[in-house]
């Protein structure tokens, strides 16, 4: 048979996608974040759609962090911190007692602004989570998982001969796919990247920019950055938040260039921020 079926169906389900209406992968209702006494998001509801890039801007202390950190429930690890509202990944409300946040962390992976990879090989910074959450059932599997991990977030041809060197070895651009694998390792469905170029030179940006785009077509992405030539760049999607209130959202290509407020259209032309 000419071509094989894999190919095929990833490539209607991409050209559905490009086609269908915009999926929502994440719905935030009314969130409230607090501080001990002090508020810090002011009644926050939000869209998230799946299959995109959603950019998250807005000068330093404005709450992006810390709204980020509520979708996968990474606020709950810090002790002062108290989230009201709600948040449905898939309809369900990912606060419901019966959801295990650490499987929620799993399906909602994390990328930080420093490259973090475990004082372990490069083999083991990916193949931990899976022998954790038993996503392989033997060596050879989770040499596959491994491999997969590491080709989707384009490391592999760079580390195939090296798996057994330490993840720390490798340069910080190389470190930071490398957190990209190993999130992506445990399949999850959204991935959240806070300020993941802040550590790195222009060219290794540039790389993980790439691969931004690529994984777009497979999961849901949520991006915090203070560029905003990197939002501009990589997300369908912009959120301006300003003093603990989401502003504006809506097409990153309409925010860019016909923001609806005055706050928006000021921190995109650098009048403040
Ligand atoms: N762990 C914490 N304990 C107390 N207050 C915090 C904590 N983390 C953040 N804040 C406060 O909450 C507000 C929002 O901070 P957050 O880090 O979410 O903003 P941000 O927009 O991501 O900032 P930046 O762009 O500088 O990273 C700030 O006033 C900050 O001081």
């Amino acid at each position: 048979m000419d071509g094989n079926v894999e190919d095929f169906t990833e490539t209607a389900r991409s050209k559905q996608a490009q086609n269908m209406p915009e999926m929502t992968k994440v719905e935030c209702r009314n969130i409230d974040v607090f501080y001990g006494e002090k508020q810090a998001i002011f009644d926050i509801s939000l869209d998230i759609p799946d299959r995109a890039v959603t950019a998250f801007i807005g000068p330093s202390g404005c709450g992006k962090s810390t709204f980020l950190r509520c979708i996968n429930r990474m606020n709950d690890t810090i002790e002062s911190a108290r989230v009201t509202g709600q948040i449905f990944m898939d309809g369900a409300d990912i606060n419901d007692h019966s959801i295990d946040p650490v499987l929620l962390r799993s399906r909602v992976g994390m990328v930080f602004q420093k490259p973090n990879p475990f004082p372990k090989s490069i083999y083991d910074n990916i193949a931990y989570g899976p022998r954790i959450h038993g996503l392989a059932s033997g060596k050879q599997e989770l040499d596959e998982v491994v491999e997969s991990a590491l080709r989707k977030a384009g490391l592999w041809d760079e580390v195939k001969d090296r798996l057994l060197a330490p993840g720390t070895g490798l340069s910080g651009g190389q470190q930071q796919r490398l957190c990209i694998a190993r999130a992506i390792a445990v399949s999850p469905e959204v991935i959240l990247m806070d300020e993941p170029c802040s550590a790195l030179d222009p060219i290794a940006t540039a790389r993980i920019e790439e691969l931004i785009d690529e994984l777009r077509e497979r999961y849901c992405i949520v991006i915090v950055t203070h560029s905003m030539q990197q939002a501009a760049r990589v997300s369908q999607k912009t959120a301006f938040f300003h003093l603990g209130k989401l502003v504006e959202y809506g097409d990153t290509e309409r925010i860019f260039t016909n923001p609806e407020d005055s706050r928006t259209q000021d921190y995109i032309t650098g009048r403040f921020g």
